[in-house]
């Protein structure tokens, strides 16, 4: 969890770099569709590589899709903290007694 967080505060202060310099920073300088877009991109590689690619491939398309993730909480200015919460608070609750506390 200290590696996303630091990657959190990496991407945060790459958002008003240089587009030219920095990943993060062009990402941003196309909106926030294009930050959509590339996050529903890389869940369908990881996807993919769930069922066919190497253990390799797979930790490599997982990489891509954490880190995604967080550009995308990052520009919606909503906190890694605040998933990683919502994790906690389902701790210990099954996933079936949270699906119906969900359609209550
Ligand atoms: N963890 C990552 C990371 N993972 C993946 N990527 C980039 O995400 C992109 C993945 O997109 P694709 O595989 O679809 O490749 P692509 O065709 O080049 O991408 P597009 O042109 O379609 O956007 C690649 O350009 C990767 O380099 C990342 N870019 C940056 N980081 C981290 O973010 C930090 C800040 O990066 P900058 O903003 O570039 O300074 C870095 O120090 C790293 O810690």
């Amino acid at each position: 969890m200290e590696t996303l967080s630091r990657l959190e505060k990496t991407i945060a202060q790459r958002r008003t770099a240089d587009p030219s310099q920095s990943y993060v920073a062009s990402l941003h300088a196309k909106g926030l569709p294009q930050i959509a877009r590339k996050l529903g991109e890389e869940g369908v590689e990881a996807a993919i590589a769930v069922l066919s690619g190497s253990d390799e491939e797979l930790v490599g398309e997982a990489a891509d899709i954490l880190f995604h993730l967080i550009v995308a909480l990052n520009a919606r200015d909503v906190p890694l903290a605040d998933v990683l919460a919502e994790l906690d608070r389902r701790e210990g609750v099954s996933g079936i007694e949270e699906k119906a506390s969900r359609s209550a």
